[in-house]
């Protein structure tokens, strides 16, 4: 499923029409078709249904809804929250054809009907405005998104809640709060933003007749689930060695956080490592070494329970080098660090203490041959771009993007819809996952897949994207199955990474 701005879902519409040649009124007819259908599976005939339609296409949406309701029986009444005059177009069409139909149209200015009629309602249908939005709601139709807020019916949003523009970067806004949203043709930015995610409620796409070549053709941003990583996850060949499957090495760990590095190393044997070697202070490894016993341990020299450089650990032998879990942002590990960036041989993953250490050196990333990964949460990206958390948080899209690009990196933004950059700019948000996740220890076990997953036959984007999708998935399977969001521990999302394998292939 492709993820647009406005832009885009203008230019795939544009496509549709004047390239493809499907009418417009067509579209607005698929639309409220599919729609409505939905909305069928979870209504019955006793039901009141509310339709509140703006002026634009949004609202020819609604009329469309009201029609194909109407004309099944339901008791349905539209109110518009526009003067006649404003309704043109495509919707002014599908206006007429309701009321042809014998539907009935009142204006939301009769207050006391309206009044009336939200008390008795069932279902609200939100058709006031869509992606077209421009600015912060005005009246009167964000006084009637008050009302619709404070009413008991079920609120159905089509395409976006009123309110909301499918781009990020917003701030101030006000909003319907949708119990479920059908989203027209493609997912909208703003589903997947932490501040205007939660007012679509529920959602999911309606199919309308765009051309399926027009989506790749706008958009470079995808949802990235089930579907995906079945297309793209390769088989473990029969005859494979353990050489095949990569030979990996993790650097990190400190006294005062052995787990970290444990988790990780854990985790990466778990997703599918042929050979992993931890390199560390020979403190840490007696302390995690009972606790992975697949792994093989590297000591390198430490200070005051830090690791310093080995010049001779010979970083270039592995196939894919994971570094900075449980490090410590002590400039005694930065030699280490520098060491690791120069002279890794294949995809390097940079994780939690690792950005501290990686910030002097982002122009020598950009330099790489070889793939480098980057996996911050909203405050290490803040860090890494001299940037607030508020400004991640709003335009995580676009600032990752822009990092990506301009340091040759990819990154995993991690947070409730995680999200995957490349270098040129290609984008996926991932599906899986849920708040057990936050809680330490997610990270390190998500380097610890992202590092096995680089070394499997995949191409590297594809690679991140699915070992989210794991990472998300086992800890679903685990809180489906044996666990809730409250106690889920790190360790147990290893676990899952079984079931996620034996489940999904
Ligand atoms: N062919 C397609 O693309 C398809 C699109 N489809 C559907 O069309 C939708 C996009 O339609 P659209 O472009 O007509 O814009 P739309 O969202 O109805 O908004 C425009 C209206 O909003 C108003 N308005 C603006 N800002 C406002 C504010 N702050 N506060 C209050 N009002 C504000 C603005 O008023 P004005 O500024 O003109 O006075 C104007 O009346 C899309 O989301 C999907 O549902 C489907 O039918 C399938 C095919
Ligand atoms: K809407």
């Amino acid at each position: 499923m492709f993820i647009v701005t406005a832009k885009e879902m203008y230019d795939i519409d544009h496509y549709t029409m004047h390239e493809a040649g499907l009418d417009g009124k067509i579209l607005m007819e698929n639309a409220g078709r599919a729609i409505s259908g939905r909305m069928e599976k979870f209504m019955d005939k006793s039901n009141k249904i509310t339709v509140f339609a703006g002026a634009g296409n949004n609202g020819g949406d609604g009329f469309v809804i009201a029609r194909t309701l109407y004309n099944r029986s339901y008791d349905v009444q539209v109110f518009q929250v526009v003067p006649d005059q404003k309704i043109t177009g495509d919707a002014h069409y599908h206006k007429l054809l309701y009321l042809n139909y014998g539907g009935r149209v009142f204006s939301s200015d009769d207050h006391g009907h309206l009044v009336s009629r939200l008390d008795e309602t069932d279902v609200i249908v939100d058709a006031m405005v869509g992606i077209g939005i421009s600015g912060k709601l005005r009246a009167p139709i964000s006084d009637i998104a008050e009302r619709i807020n404070q009413s008991d019916a079920t609120v159905i949003a089509v395409d976006v809640p009123s309110g909301l523009p499918a781009d990020e970067g917003i701030s101030n806004f006000q909003s319907v709060q949708a119990d479920y949203t059908y989203m027209v043709g493609a997912a909208k930015m703003t589903a997947f933003l932490e501040s205007t995610s939660p007012y679509y409620g529920g959602w999911e796409k309606v199919d309308i007749g765009f051309p399926a070549s027009s989506f790749p053709m706008c958009s470079s941003r995808e949802l990235w689930g089930e579907e995906q990583y079945r297309e793209t996850m390769p088989e473990r060949e029969k005859y494979a060695h353990k050489g095949k499957h990569g030979k990996g090495l993790i650097i990190g760990g400190s006294s005062k956080m052995p787990g970290s590095i444990a988790m990780a190393a854990k985790a990466s044997l778990k997703a599918g490592t042929g050979l992993l070697t931890v390199a560390s202070s020979e403190t840490v490894i007696r302390m995690i070494a009972s606790h992975c016993v697949e792994a093989m341990y590297q000591p390198v020299p430490e200070s005051d329970g830090y690791l310093t450089d080995d010049p001779d650990l010979s970083v270039s032998d592995y196939d894919a080098v994971a570094i900075g879990v449980g490090m410590g942002r002590s400039n005694r590990s930065a030699a280490a660090f520098r060491h690791a960036v120069q002279d890794t041989n294949g995809p390097l993953i940079v994780d939690a203490d690792g950005f501290y250490h990686v910030k002097p050196l982002l122009d020598q990333l950009a330099q790489r041959e070889h793939p480098t990964v980057l996996t911050p949460h909203p405050g290490e990206m803040a860090e890494l771009m001299d940037v607030s958390i508020p400004e991640v948080l709003k335009n995580p899209f676009r600032l990752s993007a822009e990092f990506a690009e301009k340091y040759n990196v990819y990154v995993i933004l991690k947070g409730r819809h995680t999200l995957i950059t490349a270098p040129d700019g290609r984008q996926a948000v991932n599906d899986t996952g849920n708040p057990g996740l936050a809680k330490g220890g997610s990270g390190d076990v998500l380097t610890g897949i992202v590092h096995a997953m680089v070394m499997q036959e995949q191409g590297i984007f594809q690679a991140l994207c699915n070992a989210c999708f794991v990472h998300g998935a086992a800890a679903d399977w685990m809180v489906e199955n044996s666990r809730a969001c409250h106690d889920l521990m790190a360790t147990d999302v290893i676990e899952g990474i079984s079931m996620v394998y034996r489940a999904i292939s």
